[in-house]
């Protein structure tokens, strides 16, 4: 028999430095948490493998750097995205005024298809809160985006937006032309930096 046939999905990860995109990331695609803040560098790739209603899929996830001498090379990374999720932190009320330049930039860059998840994380620190729920949530919705919040540190919420981002990836775009031979898939010499933590990153924050 046929061997099933995954659906691709490229997905980037931005947002202000420290919120916790990495932490994220790794949180979902390997269940590790660091205390830790190593500053990201350019750009780091993993490939995560779900089934969902019976529908293997890929999500190629892409971690950007969240420093502002890094925004200039966003773009490489955001560039043929399917989805994106933008990360503030709950407890940061500039990094959810960030969020709300890279979703004018998204929009202008990668039209309204592109699909949004706006993600409040560090809620295990509610009590240090400095950006309204409800604004957040609102503001999600004004620009067609999802709101999510989460902890990658207690791991919590982290899943189910992965989940939903890739129900709503299947269910906008139908199966995605971002195969093997699509010259817009990322190339493994590009930029990549990845699980070479004394090259790529310094501690920060
Ligand atoms: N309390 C708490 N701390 C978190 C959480 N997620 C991340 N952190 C911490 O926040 C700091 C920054 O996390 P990173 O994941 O490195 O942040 P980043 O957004 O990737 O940062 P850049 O690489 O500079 O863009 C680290 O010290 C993490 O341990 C969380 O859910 N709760």
């Amino acid at each position: 028999m046929a061997e099933r046939l995954s659906l691709e999905y490229k997905v980037v990860l931005l947002g202000e430095g420290c919120v916790g995109k990495t932490s994220i990331f790794l949180r979902y695609t390997e269940d590790k948490f660091s205390e830790k803040h190593d500053v990201t560098l350019q750009a780091a790739f993993r490939t995560k493998k779900l089934t969902l209603s019976g529908k293997r899929v890929s999500l190629h996830i892409w971690d950007t750097a969240g420093q502002e001498k890094f925004h200039a090379i966003a773009p490489i990374y955001y560039r043929d995205s399917r989805g994106a999720i933008l990360v503030y932190d709950i407890t940061d009320a500039n990094s959810f005024d960030r969020v709300k330049i890279w979703v004018k930039e998204l929009r202008r860059m990668c039209g309204s298809d592109l699909v949004l998840a706006i993600v409040g994380n560090k809620t295990d620190m509610e009590r240090d809160r400095h950006v309204q729920e409800q604004n957040a949530i609102e503001y999600a919705g004004q620009v067609g985006a999802k709101h999510f919040h989460c902890s990658a540190k207690l791991n919590k919420g982290i899943e189910e937006l992965f989940l939903d981002l890739t129900r709503r990836l299947i269910s906008s775009q139908g199966e995605s032309n971002y195969n093997a031979r699509s010259p817009t898939r990322p190339q493994p010499s590009l930029d990549i930096v990845d699980d070479t933590p004394e090259e790529k990153r310094n501690s920060c924050c």
